[in-house]
């Protein structure tokens, strides 16, 4: 699992090693160096007599990048630094002139654009140290500028140069992941310490590039934080997975009602159903009228539709409100499983049973799973007037306010899907591929995050605050960990790229043992239904069961 750490918890385990005299700084610079290397020696560049840019801002994150020019000049780079800021970094600063580095100060400079961009041309890498965690976005001028220059130059360049971020690219909004102003977007970022939720967060995670954590021994000191935000792993979804046991039957397996589709929209009571069943569960039972119900029975025989007792309910995919048949269906599901405290997943049409606010304290094991224009719709209804644009530019604070707004779990779908409880970390995974963007691929999600609620069983069923709080939330973070994979191998693609807790330790490095591992992905991949992916999770699961 990676666990991302706001600013102010890093600073806060930071202090007792700085006063103990820990050389945090010169950990950072080391892996930076060592990863700017890296990033040389992959594109098949030589180390002495390549061409760096540091870009260099007045706090601490610039003095990592003073440090680390030093060990590269030292390594026979040709290191420039375009210092913006009076007071740089002091130490950092004499190293790296005392290395060797070619110290450009331009502070003030009129021609400051200019001159760091006639810089830049003549560089392969361009290291990003201009803010860090110290500062608060949006950049201020002439910063803004400048970085807007870059990007320009950068994507006008035949030979793009590599962008290096240290810590977090300069301007993205570090706790919260909001891209308030311009931003030079990175290939890489190391981080240092641990990884920032900015840095999983849309939409400033997609600035980021490949997210690389320096081990600075931070972990001790934070081990005892809370982390703001997490994304799970092959292996934590394992952890979760429930493995039927020998003496297992189908109802204890779980159950999970069904209530989807619609004469208007019959297919998606296929896919949600397929999505459950192929996730893996005791039973599905379906209720809807004679259309759907065919049409799911010619797929999936085993669909049960007669009522009985069951573990979670979905509720809601392709069922129009105003259809008043449907909609009288939603409500009874919906009675049926707060009275009986079990999971219910509402999705789609569903989501209207929550716009009026006589369920005002829903349990957390109600999980809500609007995309952005759905979660506009029911904040406004709830009297928190948004826009699909605002929701878009701030997924993870408008997924937060529906959860607390409404008690329940929301995950918000998208390139990267959100989940949020109203207290306890975020999850932010982003395990897809943009092939899955694809209609009724919501509906499948709806069917596995179901499939796995029910699989829980009556554990979930008494959930209140005590052991399983934050059950949920990560239930249905796997479901969307587990959608994600399977729409990958449906598309080609191969399994998401593996996340690490620590990907790379200064530790390692000294020791020669370079653990970088690549990303394992299958090209671009090709296109997929949403019945594809429902189908595809059964290898997705026992890939992740191996
Ligand atoms: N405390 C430590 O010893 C360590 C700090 N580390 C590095 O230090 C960084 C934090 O350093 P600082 O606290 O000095 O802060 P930063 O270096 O993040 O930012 C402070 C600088 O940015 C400027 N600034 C702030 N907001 C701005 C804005 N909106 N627009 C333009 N300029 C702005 C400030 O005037 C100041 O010059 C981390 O991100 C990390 O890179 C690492 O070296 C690990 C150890
Ligand atoms: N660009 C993207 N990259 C990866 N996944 C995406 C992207 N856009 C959408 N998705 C995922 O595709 C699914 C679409 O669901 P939804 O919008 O509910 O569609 P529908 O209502 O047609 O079923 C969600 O799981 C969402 O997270
Ligand atoms: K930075």
């Amino acid at each position: 699992m990676i666990r991302a750490h706001t600013a102010a918890d890093v600073r806060t385990a930071e202090e007792p090693l700085l006063a103990a005299g820990e050389p945090l700084m010169d950990r950072a610079a080391f892996a930076l160096a060592t990863h700017v290397a890296a990033e040389l020696r992959e594109r098949g560049h030589r180390i002495p007599g390549s061409v760096i840019l540091l870009l260099v801002g007045g706090g601490n994150n610039g003095g990592d990048a003073l440090f680390a020019g030093s060990h590269l000049a030292r390594r026979g780079c040709q290191v420039h630094a375009a210092v913006l800021a009076e007071h740089p970094h002091a130490a950092g600063l004499a190293a790296a002139r005392a290395a060797g580095v070619r110290v450009h100060e331009l502070a003030g400079a009129p021609d400051l654009n200019d001159a760091v961009t006639a810089l830049a041309r003549r560089a392969g890498v361009w290291v990003d140290a201009l803010t860090g965690i110290g500062a608060r976005a949006p950049l201020r001028e002439p910063l803004a500028g400048l970085v807007t220059a870059l990007a320009a130059e950068r994507a006008a360049s035949p030979d793009e140069p590599v962008v290096v971020a240290v810590d977090v690219p300069s301007g993205i909004g570090v706790d919260d992941g909001a891209v308030p102003g311009p931003v030079l977007p990175a290939d890489v970022t190391v981080t240092m310490g641990a990884a920032k939720p900015g840095l999983l967060l849309p939409p400033a995670a997609a600035l980021a590039g490949r997210v690389e954590v320096v081990d600075v021994g931070l972990e001790g000191g934070l081990a005892g934080q809370a982390p703001a935000v997490c994304r799970l792993s092959a292996t934590d979804v394992a952890d979760l997975w429930p493995l039927p046991g020998p003496a297992d039957h189908k109802y204890t397996r779980g159950v999970l009602g069904v209530v989807a589709g619609s004469q208007t929209y019959p297919g998606a009571a296929v896919l949600a159903v397929a999505g459950a069943v192929r996730t893996g569960l005791g039973m599905v039972r379906y209720h809807g009228p004679e259309i759907p119900t065919s049409l799911v029975h010619a797929r999936h025989p085993e669909v049960v539709t007669a009522p009985g007792r069951v573990q979670a309910w979905a509720i809601g995919c392709g069922i129009d409100p105003d259809d008043a048949a449907r909609a009288q269906e939603m409500e009874r599901g919906f009675a049926a499983g707060l009275a009986a405290r079990v999971p219910v997943v509402l999705d789609a049409g569903g989501l209207s049973l929550v716009h009026d606010d006589a369920h005002a304290d829903l349990p957390a094991t109600v999980v809500l799973t609007p995309h952005a224009g759905e979660l506009a719709l029911l904040l406004t209804a709830r009297g928190e007037d948004t826009t699909r644009e605002d929701v878009d530019a701030a997924p993870a604070r408008h997924a937060r306010l529906a959860a607390e707004v409404t008690g329940a779990t929301v995950l918000l779908k998208g390139p990267t899907t959100v989940v949020a409880a109203p207290d306890g970390p975020l999850y932010a995974q982003a395990d897809a591929t943009p092939w899955l963007a694809t209609a009724g691929a919501g509906d499948v999600l709806a069917g596995v995050l179901g499939a796995l609620l029910a699989g829980y069983g009556d554990a979930l069923a008494v959930y209140a605050e005590g052991r399983l709080a934050g059950v949920p939330a990560s239930l249905a973070a796997a479901a969307a960990y587990v959608h994600g994979r399977a729409a990958r191998l449906a598309a080609g693609q191969g399994t998401p790229p593996r996340p690490r807790d620590v990907i790379f330790s200064v530790r390692r490095a000294s020791h020669g043992e370079d653990d970088i591992s690549r990303h394992t992905t299958t090209g671009q991949g090709g296109p997929i239904s949403a019945l594809d992916v429902a189908v595809a999770l059964p290898a997705a699961v026992a890939g992740l069961l191996r």
